[in-house]
């Protein structure tokens, strides 16, 4: 049964679509490690809360491997029983995840590209729908897909940087079903407002807008992860499951069954002329702003 407190997540949308084929690293990552050290889980001192570290230096960026691997992770920690809770956060000192990899989407290899998608879309299954009690300990930047990471927990803290769905920036606009987690969380015309002038909010607006819930100290931000946790683990785990579906079940289901027009769709909008431009340019820009 989908929704019984059990291993599985609330959508266990990965063994049923395999509707893309995992390609192989075609050498375009940044870090030197390998992506099974890009994330990273260890144990706190109560068995039911489990956290999650991503430490893919520069920028912890979401290419088709990093994906992979978060997925996996939350998988791993969904299968022991004792797991009731998980708390995402970043190794890196500034950044949570700068979003998607953007080399993933400039110049980009038509066979990878769907399953980079795909990995992307599975990933949002997987931690929007997992069963587990998810705390984003949101300690850095979290543009557009760090975004995503962020919305896809169940309560949001904050300590540094700034967060929000920039896309339009790039040129482009967040897919769909990303564009609604952020309606449905922050409300229609501040989200409206948000997703054309593609803002990105410090962590004062961010709580004023309600995109997050807490604005924590630096040196606190595990120590209150680890009690809000332990509070959303006190609710009884088939009632949290039950809410979890109540709230995020239609919104799934909904791109459960559209995922092979959202991967077409997305690589279509990719791999027009214009949208490669202005991708190239956004690119330049980011070099420049470093220089
Ligand atoms: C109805 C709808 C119709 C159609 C829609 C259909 C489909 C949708 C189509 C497309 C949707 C695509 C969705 C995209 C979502 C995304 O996530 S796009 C990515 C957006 N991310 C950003 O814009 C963040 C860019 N980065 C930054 O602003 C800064 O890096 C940041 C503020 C995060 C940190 O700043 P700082 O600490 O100064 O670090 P650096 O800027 O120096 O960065 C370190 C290195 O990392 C590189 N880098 C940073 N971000 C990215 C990235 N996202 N991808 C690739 N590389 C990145 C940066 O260049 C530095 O590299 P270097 O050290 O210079 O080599």
């Amino acid at each position: 049964m989908m929704f019984q407190q059990s291993s599985r997540s609330l959508l266990d949308a990965s063994k049923k679509s395999s509707s893309f084929r995992w390609t192989s690293s075609v050498g375009r990552t940044f870090s030197s490690r390998s992506p099974q050290d890009w994330v990273t889980t260890e144990e706190t001192d109560d068995p039911s809360i489990a956290i999650l570290k991503m430490n893919r230096a520069p920028a912890n960026t979401l290419s088709l491997e990093m994906c992979t691997e978060i997925s996996k992770a939350i998988k791993e920690l969904e299968s022991n029983k004792k797991t009731q809770a998980v708390i995402l956060t970043s190794s890196l000192p500034t950044i949570f995840s700068a979003g998607l990899d953007l080399t993933e989407l400039h110049n980009p290899d038509k066979d990878r590209l769907p399953a980079f998608w795909g990995a992307f879309q599975q990933l949002y299954f997987d931690l929007y729908g997992s069963r587990l009690a998810t705390i984003g300990a949101i300690n850095g930047h979290a543009p557009a897909a760090g975004c995503m990471l962020a919305l896809s927990c169940d309560y949001r803290i904050m300590s540094k940087g700034n967060i929000g769905l920039n896309e339009s920036k790039l040129g482009i606009c967040a897919p769909p079903w990303l564009g609604q987690q952020f309606i449905d969380t922050i409300g229609l015309r501040k989200a409206e407002l948000a997703l054309n002038m593609g803002t990105l909010f410090d962590t004062k607006a961010a709580l004023d807008i309600g995109l997050i819930d807490e604005i924590v100290g630096e040196d606190d931000v595990m120590d209150v992860a680890k009690t809000r946790a332990s509070q959303w683990v006190a609710i009884p785990a088939p009632a949290r499951v039950a809410c979890k579906e109540l709230t995020r079940g239609r919104q799934l289901n909904e791109l459960k069954e559209n995922r092979k027009q959202d991967v077409d769709h997305f690589c279509s909008f990719v791999n027009q002329e214009a949208m490669q431009r202005n991708l190239g340019f956004y690119f330049e820009q980011l070099a420049k702003r470093k220089k």
